[in-house]
């Protein structure tokens, strides 16, 4: 939430449908001090905005902020990031040659064990919270630890720094460490019991209607191999009873699927495990779905499960290509995940270019070029998909009345007469700030800029966020 009305000027950029982006010229934005955005007026400046939408609003002139996009930037929304570990992040870029379960006794178990030090976990969570915000990530779902104390810090760093969030407690009771893992069923339970206690009381204010709450708790059982049956069963029961979202994962690598075929012979596919757990609903993100059969891919479509599409890890862990063009096609919700640190980077941006190189890689390997993504498909991955996915469609992931203003403002680099960056001589943009990889030299059409955007943006492009109304990043140098 912001302290005043704020009216947002200049080119608002964001998906109308999966293959299409809306672009609002000379538009201007109203959004109140809870965040929400009560009007979007086309071919609109500062005075018609004062002149007409103000009275209309009943905005008192000298309590409204203006922010106007310059030449050259413009507003897109906030990038969803629907799968992320963040007591991984300071592993990101450390996987070797490693595969997924290997991966995990290696590098992630041990790393998420030491977390229950909560002045080291404060260090990470502050860090990865910062930097994701840092990267236009408005909303992330991310995983904590099996460590209540570590876990509730990490929904206590999110909503102090304002970013919107789902942050679960990570339930895992077998087939890990003995250093790292839930004594028993119900001992995980009780504990994810606190941690959703804790969460819940965070935002007074949102205790009665949790789709409001800034921060929520999701049921987080880690994946099929590291839960017994007794403890599945449990978590599909405090879901089904608490209304609550679901995370885990599902299908990320062939040596995973053949492990879980073993420990649970009664169950035809991974997915009907989760499903006879009753985990497998309209409010469950599975991250990954590599390697999904048709019949699970139908199954999931049918319960109306959402897919958080990993692109850099599944190429980093070597798991393999998910076929997404296929997903959606079955009507499966899909969003992206940067799916930290499995994935190498803390950016939607870059999980939306692999994602359309991976998509090149599934019609290359058998596939066609139906298979094939483009820059229009995985922006609205990372938006409204990735809305959609947190169960937060229609109130975050694009620019219409009732929405709440989740946004960033990007700048991209404008080349000069001379050739010289325009940045770089204090003209133009953000005072002398660099505009990173992408160069804009002027002919570009619009759809053209941004697909340079996703190709070679990064968070030097993102020059501020906001979350409901609030900044909560604003780049060195811009103002
Ligand atoms: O990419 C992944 N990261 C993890 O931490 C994990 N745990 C189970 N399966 C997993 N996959």
């Amino acid at each position: 939430m912001a302290s005043k009305n704020q009216l947002f000027l200049g080119l608002f950029v964001h998906s109308k449908a999966l293959d299409e982006l809306e672009y609002l010229h000379n538009t201007a934005v109203c959004v109140d001090k809870s965040g929400t955005i009560v009007a979007v007026e086309s071919e609109c400046d500062e005075a018609r905005a004062r002149e007409t939408l103000f009275p209309r609003l009943g905005w008192e002139p000298n309590e409204v902020d203006v922010v106007c996009a310059r030449e050259g930037q413009f507003f897109f929304p906030g990038f969803i990031d629907t799968h992320l570990h963040a007591s991984q992040y300071p592993n990101v870029g450390i996987f070797g040659n490693s595969t997924l379960l290997d991966w995990l006794n290696t590098y992630t178990f041990p790393m998420e064990a030491s977390l229950a030090n909560l002045a080291k976990a404060r260090r990470v969570y502050t860090r990865v919270i910062r930097k994701t915000l840092s990267h236009g990530t408005t909303c992330a779902a991310y995983y904590a630890t099996v460590d209540v104390p570590s876990t509730n810090l990490l929904a206590d760093l999110c909503f102090s720094h304002g970013q919107r969030a789902l942050v679960g407690r990570v339930c895992m009771d077998q087939l890990s460490p003995d250093y790292y893992r839930d004594a028993s069923p119900r001992d995980s339970v009780a504990a994810t019991e606190q941690s959703i206690a804790h969460i819940r009381a965070l935002d007074p204010d949102s205790h009665m209607d949790m789709s409001r709450a800034l921060v929520r708790p999701v049921i987080t059982p880690r994946f099929a191999p590291s839960c017994s049956a007794e403890l599945l069963r449990s978590l599909g029961d405090l879901a089904a009873e608490t209304n609550l979202p679901i995370q885990t994962h599902i299908s990320e690598n062939k040596p995973e699927i053949e492990l879980v075929a073993k420990l649970f012979p009664e169950h035809e596919s991974y997915a009907a495990v989760y499903d006879a757990t009753g985990l497998l609903t309209d409010r469950t993100i599975l991250a990954h779905a590599v390697h999904l059969t048709e019949k699970e891919a139908d199954l999931v479509a049918q319960r109306g499960a959402k897919v958080s599409h990993c692109p850099c890890s599944n190429s980093a862990l070597t798991s393999g290509a998910c076929p997404v063009r296929w997903l959606l096609a079955k009507g499966v919700v899909c969003g992206l995940g940067t799916d930290m640190s499995g994935g190498y980077s803390p950016s939607v941006l870059e999980a939306a270019r692999q994602a359309v190189l991976v998509s090149r890689h599934v019609a290359m390997g058998g596939g066609g070029d139906g298979d094939k993504l483009g820059v229009e498909e995985v922006l609205y991955l990372a938006t409204r998909g990735g809305a959609e996915v947190v169960g937060l469609r229609g109130k975050v992931g694009g620019f219409e009345v009732g929405m709440e203003w989740d946004a960033q403002l990007i700048g991209l680099g404008m080349v000069a007469d001379d050739g010289e960056d325009r940045a770089q001589q204090g003209e133009g943009q953000g005072g002398g700030e660099d505009d990173g990889d992408v160069d804009v030299f002027g002919w570009e059409s619009w759809p053209e800029r941004i697909a340079k955007w996703v190709f070679n943006g990064d968070d030097r492009n993102t020059k501020k966020v906001w979350v409901r109304g609030r900044l909560v990043h604003q780049r060195k140098g811009e103002w």
